[in-house]
């Protein structure tokens, strides 16, 4: 197989921006995240607080029980709603694409590296309340996206605000990979002027308790505890001399890998590339997708510049995890193509942050990179996580007879440059 590797000095060499200055980790609350998480997936509530101190209730509508519906009214004596992202709202035709305004992160700012601006939350009501099956009729990604005629009668549609209980619900199920939505529901008096403290109301009823706004800076925080846990001699085909360090968040989530070859200068501008998990294409060798091909090209092809660095990022499909690749193929296979798959589901068309492949670049002694993609964005986000772009160098392979369409979208549609 033949890859093409021009380079391209002129587009990406203003690209470098300097780090932004790092707050301080709160270890406390990266944890009542991670265990958020882990509650959200396995189908149990978690109670929410916001700024003004009020709590409230969610549970993820993938791995929502029948129940949840009833439990969640009893828990909290309000009424249940379904809060999806805007993208799946406009999908069902709730919302309009070009009415909505990027409201980036529900931090107040997009996160430096991510590829693309969240486009927030909306919250769905009906008089009565959603029943459970409607939750899952609305946020389910085999419903067809036209489907408005199934619609339950009344529904109604408000935007969350950044920094909300339902903004912050969604996100965890965004980040616990589960499908992009929650069932929701307040106190209907809580905070300090009802004399409600989250943290009691929670303990009472044995839920975990997390902050809106700690599920907001979660990304950041989780990356900035990558440590580096192991390192090992591993010589690969054609490659000899190469070591793999893995470094783990302090989530004790996946670790990432990078994948050093040969002796890379660190005061010299490292040829790079930042390869995103693909089970599928990686291990199994699938044709939907270019991956196998560019890994072990790019491996190849450090190895016959003499050294470099491959990232191997756990950011399966675009950072929406497996399960929701899996989804988005099913979706695929209907006709749609790869970004409206995504959207289809709930998700941009990219969710990947890039902040852990520059930190794992810094940790490693590099500070600029000639870096191995046709892809724009990775370019831009590295250059906003502090790491000098200094060229970018093609990285193409040719099609395989199954993911022509693929290519295309991601040409016409993701703007690489093939
Ligand atoms: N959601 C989703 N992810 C996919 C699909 N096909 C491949 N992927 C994922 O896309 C990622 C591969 O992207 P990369 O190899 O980084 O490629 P890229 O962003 O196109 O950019 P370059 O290859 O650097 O030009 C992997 O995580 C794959 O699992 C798909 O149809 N849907
Ligand atoms: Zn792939």
């Amino acid at each position: 197989m033949q890859a093409e590797h021009p380079t391209d000095t002129t587009t990406t060499a203003t690209l470098s921006a300097p780090a932004a200055s790092p707050a301080p980790i709160d270890e406390a609350a990266v944890r009542a995240v991670d265990r958020a998480l882990a509650a959200l997936r396995r189908g149990e509530v978690v109670a929410i607080e916001t700024a003004d101190g009020t709590v409230g209730a969610a549970v993820s509508v993938e791995s929502v029980a029948l129940d949840a519906v009833e439990r969640l009214k009893a828990l909290t004596g309000g009424t249940p709603r379904l809060v999806v992202t805007r993208r799946r709202a406009v999908v069902l035709g709730l919302a309009s694409a070009d009415a909505a305004q990027p409201v980036s992160d529900i931090a107040g700012d997009q996160a430096p590296g991510s590829s693309t601006e969240s486009f927030g939350a909306m919250a769905l009501d009906r008089p009565g309340g959603l029943t459970a099956d409607q939750a899952h009729a609305l946020a389910d990604p085999e419903q067809h996206p036209q489907a408005q005629g199934a619609l339950p009668a009344g529904l109604t549609v408000a935007d969350a605000r950044p920094g909300s209980r339902e903004a912050a619900a969604v996100d965890l199920a965004r980040l616990a990979r589960l499908l992009p939505a929650a069932i929701t529901a307040d106190l209907p008096s809580s905070g300090p002027a009802a004399g409600t403290s989250a943290a009691d109301w929670a303990a009472e009823h044995d839920l975990l308790l997390v902050r809106a706004s700690d599920v907001a800076d979660y990304r950041v925080h989780v990356v900035r505890t990558l440590r580096r846990v192991a390192d090992a001699r591993v010589p690969l085909v054609g490659s000899e001399n190469t070591r793999i360090y893995a470094f783990r968040p302090a989530d004790g989530g996946p670790e990432h890998l990078a994948i050093v070859i040969g002796d890379p200068d660190p005061d010299q501008p490292v040829l790079a590339r930042l390869h995103s998990e693909c089970f599928t294409g990686d291990l199994l060798g699938s044709l939907r997708c270019d991956c196998g091909d560019q890994l072990r090209g790019a491996i190849a092809e450090i190895a016959r510049q003499g050294s470099g660095v491959l990232l191997y990022l756990a950011q399966e499909g675009r950072g929406i995890g497996l399960v929701n690749k899996l989804r988005a193929y099913r979706i695929q296979d209907r006709g749609f193509d790869t970004v409206d798959a995504n959207e289809i589901l709930g998700f941009e068309a990219d969710e990947r942050v890039y902040l852990p492949a520059a930190e794992m670049l810094r940790q490693l002694g590099f500070s600029a990179v000639r870096l191995m993609t046709n892809n724009p964005e990775k370019l831009r986000q590295l250059a906003r996580c502090g790491i000098a772009v200094v060229e970018r160098v093609a990285h193409i392979f040719p099609a395989n007879g199954h993911n022509e369409g693929y290519l295309r979208t991601k040409a016409e549609r993701s703007g690489h440059m093939f």
